[in-house]
């Protein structure tokens, strides 16, 4: 039963993302043995955590073929048209280089550039997630990234899901590696026989591959540590019980660490609430997982006044914010921290996971309050553009000696003074 708590001291933090002991350790071996053994390493690993002996593990185009022949035609036409809409949506947020240029004849300027080579980790221990490959993916493309590759891990049949190879075909994603967990981590950081090193690696995955991206963060980039799903849906007396309920569970199948609160200025809804979640927990197909996270992670908060409840949710920073009441427009301008915030009954959390465009990768476990959802920008990198004139250094120049100078810095000073000295200042 979903437990009713007192607003003032509720937090959802979950201490996810540092691992225990033993994991970390674990961890940190993964990556050294991968460095030095490379395949060899990979494979053993597979075999341990897997429990499948890998011969290839580059995905080849007979299985793409196979994976095209098995997967439900509606699933591939969905596919399609969520990859549209997530084209979309993402193709808004394209940045353009750009140059200013002064009276002076100085330009400076900020040119955008794709990074070159990329790895996305696509998670396939206990669900797979084909929305996960076009959520990753397809900023990329925006971006103009011109190599993607992706690591999975093997079913227990060695086979890469149906659904997963669907998705990265339609996108013409071909480079794929049926290797999850820190060992696919470590290849992509420090390359293997099989597999090229890239700039930077995203996607979300369980403690082990959280760990290894914290660790070879700064060797290669990375997107974010994501902890497991959260869903918070502030509700008022209009919002249907059954529609909460189905909601926060969307969350809750997710991960037993997963949390689904809701926020509510009224305590009936808070009881039909509660009563729904029971109903409906009871005959999902991942009910031990949904009930685990309920019973753990799950809360309702009732709260005196709208206002009350938005300083709840502003401090919770959930993943995903729902807004559940009469008018939400009209508070959208309070929400200060959430990953993605969905308005009225029809804007169900599944929407924004598999289909409306915007992007299902989100900050979790409070780092909404300074982190953003994955975006084309997380593909790009900008470098500064500068082309100082004659004027401008004439000009300027004794305030740079000036400042080089008090920095202690003599050289810098002196090359700008041999210039200045050369055109007779
Ligand atoms: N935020 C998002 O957008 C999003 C999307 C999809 C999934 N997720 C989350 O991603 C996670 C996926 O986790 P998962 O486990 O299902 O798949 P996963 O692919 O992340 O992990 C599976 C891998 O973990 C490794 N592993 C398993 N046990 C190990 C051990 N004892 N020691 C070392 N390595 C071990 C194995 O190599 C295996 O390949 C879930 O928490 C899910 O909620 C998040
Ligand atoms: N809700 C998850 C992110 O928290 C993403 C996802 C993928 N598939 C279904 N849901
Ligand atoms: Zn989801």
């Amino acid at each position: 039963m979903m437990k009713i708590v007192d607003a003032a001291n509720f937090s959802t933090r979950r201490d996810v993302e540092t691992g225990t002991e033993t994991q970390r350790a674990a961890v940190l071996d993964i990556l050294q043995a991968v460095k030095q053994e490379g395949d060899a390493a990979v494979r053993r690993f597979t075999e341990q955590f897997d429990r499948i002996q890998l011969p290839e593990m580059r995905v080849t185009e007979d299985e793409f073929k196979e994976a095209l022949c098995a997967i439900n035609p509606e699933v591939r036409d969905a596919i399609r048209e969520a990859a549209v809409n997530i084209r979309d949506y993402h193709s808004r947020q394209m940045r353009q280089s750009w140059m200013t240029t002064h009276e002076s004849g100085t330009v400076l300027g900020q040119l955008i550039r794709p990074l070159q080579r990329v790895g996305l980790y696509v998670p396939g221990g206990t669900a797979a997630y084909p929305s996960s490959v076009l959520m990753n993916a397809i900023p990329a493309q925006v971006a103009g990234v011109e190599e993607i590759a992706m690591v999975t891990p093997p079913g227990k049949d060695g086979k890469v899901n149906p659904g997963v190879l669907v998705a990265a075909y339609e996108l013409g994603v071909n480079e794929i590696y049926k290797v999850g967990g820190a060992q696919a981590i470590a290849a992509l950081t420090y390359g293997t026989e099989t597999l090229k090193p890239v700039d930077k690696i995203v996607g979300p995955g369980n403690i082990y591959v959280a760990l290894a991206k914290r660790e070879v963060f700064g060797l290669v980039d990375i997107d974010m540590v994501a902890g497991p799903s959260e869903i918070v849906v502030l509700a008022d007396s209009t919002a249907n019980p059954a529609y909460v309920a189905a909601d926060l569970l969307s969350q809750a199948e997710h991960d037993v660490m997963a949390s689904a609160v809701l926020v509510t200025t009224c305590r009936e809804l808070a009881q039909a609430v509660q009563q729904e979640v029971e109903t409906q927990v009871a005959v999902l197909p991942r009910k031990e997982i949904a009930q685990a996270s309920i019973q753990d992670y799950g809360a309702i908060c009732v709260v005196d006044s709208m206002e009350e409840g938005l300083d709840v949710v502003n401090r919770l920073a959930p993943e995903h914010l729902e807004l559940m009441i009469e008018e939400p427009m009209a508070y959208v301008g309070q929400i200060k921290n959430a990953g993605a915030i969905f308005l009225g009954p029809y804007s169900s959390e599944p929407v924004g996971d598999y289909f409306a465009g915007t992007n299902h990768v989100l900050p979790t476990n409070g780092t909404a309050r300074f982190s953003s959802p994955l975006n084309v920008d997380d593909f790009l990198k900008k470098s500064s553009l500068i082309s100082y004139s004659r004027q401008d250094l004439l000009t300027h120049g004794q305030k740079i000696v000036a400042l080089a100078r008090q920095e202690g810095l003599e050289a810098h000073a002196r090359a700008i003074q041999i210039r200045l000295d050369n055109e007779g200042k």
